[in-house]
């Protein structure tokens, strides 16, 4: 057989190609600018879907288009003029598509030292390099959302040490950069719990998540020290057949959505003017504790309190001064009632306190003292100071009572009674109250 670099019998250098294995081809070199393709192997027709005998003596030229052919035949003059191996990454526009290549080239010399031939061979890499862009693709996205997200992120793995995190985890726990490029978790984990108002349960509940690989923590709620409110998702992450690769941890700020969460909260259920409870949460506190004193037979009680002709106030004094005695009014009444009463504004000048775990002579002892109390207070109005009364009505649980609401309309009867009686009085379910005595 002849030597590969002066055969040139394309069938003969065909077959010496195939037991290459690997896709080959043999180039001959015409001149500096002059390459024509000498033989392909049934390796490289199979990829490329050329077939050896319509290419074999074309010139490159001829079988690529102009831009392909300048690219190919710059790294065979390459490979010709360094007189060395090479090898370099190509992409080829086939019939079959676009597809990209990892290319050796051999120099091929005669007994002279001329190149008369460069021996080839190539791999195809569309699918490696797919892969290669399709993952730095998903790592651009990645550290572009670590450095984006309003999350602070903490990605720890299977050894638990921490292995990557964002800029919003270090400002969210003010932990210093250098902790954490030294993987130190005990220091991290220290200036975490530091800023805790419940260390223990932080610990507890970490702990929990990475003894229980698969377990999933949504939206657990943090309480840090200086008033912050931080919430938590945490999930394992996994890798194929299962295998553990650590976890994943989200620290969200919510401190914001938490105090108009709590402000909306005081505000659907306090009348805006006085601050007293609404109407609506009185109901609901009420059936609570209507159910709670008939199951355990404790005794409740409720005044019901109208202030004495409040019109005569607002007309006489004007609107803004009414509002001031509505104000002042609940404040009084709250000086001298426990937590657990309740003191809401049912509607105008009419208010209602339930009284848990009170008997009836204990409610009219307090009515008076209420009574007494807000007949005490002056008022500052256009013309001169002034004073006000109010009514009250008061009543207990009843054995005969079979809803909360018998309570209610007892108390009312009670209150509309004392209005009856010429106001300024407390009127209990058992008659007027002895101590009375500032009359209207
Ligand atoms: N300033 C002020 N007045 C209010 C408010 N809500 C209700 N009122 C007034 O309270 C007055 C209640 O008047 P009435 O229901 O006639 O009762 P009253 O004058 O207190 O008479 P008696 O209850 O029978 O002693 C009305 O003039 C209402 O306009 C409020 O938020 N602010």
């Amino acid at each position: 057989m002849d030597d590969i670099s002066s055969n040139r019998d394309p069938a003969e250098l065909r077959k010496m190609l195939d037991y290459l294995g690997v896709a080959a081809f043999l180039i001959d070199v015409d001149s500096h600018d002059a390459f024509r393709l000498a033989a392909i192997n049934a390796r490289h027709e199979q990829l490329t879907g050329m077939k050896h005998d319509d290419v074999a003596g074309c010139s490159v030229d001829d079988l690529l288009s102009p831009e392909m052919a300048a690219n190919v035949k710059g790294n065979y003059r390459l490979c010709v003029e360094g007189r060395a191996a090479t090898d370099y990454r190509e992409v080829l526009d086939l019939p079959a598509g676009r597809t990209y290549w990892h290319t050796a080239l051999v120099p091929l010399m005669d007994d002279t030292g001329r190149i008369t031939r460069l021996l080839g061979t190539a791999h195809e890499i569309s699918d490696t390099l797919h892969l290669e862009l399709e993952t730095r693709y998903q790592s651009t996205v990645l550290s572009a959302y670590l450095d984006e997200s309003p999350d602070g992120i903490l990605v720890v793995d299977a050894d638990n040490t921490m292995r990557t995190w964002n800029r919003r985890f270090l400002e969210l726990w003010s932990i210093p950069e250098a902790v954490m490029e030294a993987r130190d978790g005990e220091a991290a984990l220290k200036a975490v719990t530091d800023q805790l108002v419940d260390p223990e349960d932080f610990i507890e509940r970490v702990k929990a998540l990475y003894a229980s690989l698969e377990e999933e923590e949504q939206g657990m709620r943090i309480d840090m020290k200086d008033g912050r409110v931080l919430e938590r998702y945490s999930r394992g992450l996994h890798g194929p057949a299962g295998v553990y690769w650590g976890r994943i941890w989200f620290y969200r700020d919510v401190t914001d959505r938490e105090r108009m969460t709590e402000e909306l909260r005081r505000l659907s259920q306090t009348d805006p003017l006085t601050g007293a409870a609404n109407r609506r949460v009185f109901m609901d506190v009420l059936r609570e504790e209507y159910e709670r004193a008939r199951r355990y037979r404790h005794p409740l009680s409720m005044l019901m309190l109208d202030l004495d002709r409040f019109k005569q106030i607002n007309d006489g004094h004007g609107h803004a001064a009414g509002d001031e005695v509505l104000k002042r009014f609940v404040d009084v009444c709250t000086q001298a009632l426990r937590s657990s009463d309740c003191l809401a504004r049912m509607g105008g000048e009419e208010f209602a306190i339930l009284l848990p775990e009170t008997d009836l002579h204990a409610a009219t002892r307090l009515a008076e003292r209420l009574r007494i109390s807000v007949a005490a207070m002056v008022f500052a109005g256009a013309d001169g100071p002034f004073a006000v009364t109010v009514s009250i009505g008061v009543t207990d649980l009843d054995e005969e009572d079979t809803a909360e609401d018998h309570l209610l309309t007892r108390a009312d009867k009670c209150l509309y009674a004392a209005k009856a009686e010429g106001r300024n009085c407390v009127f209990t379910a058992q008659g007027l109250s002895q101590c009375r005595q500032h009359p209207a």
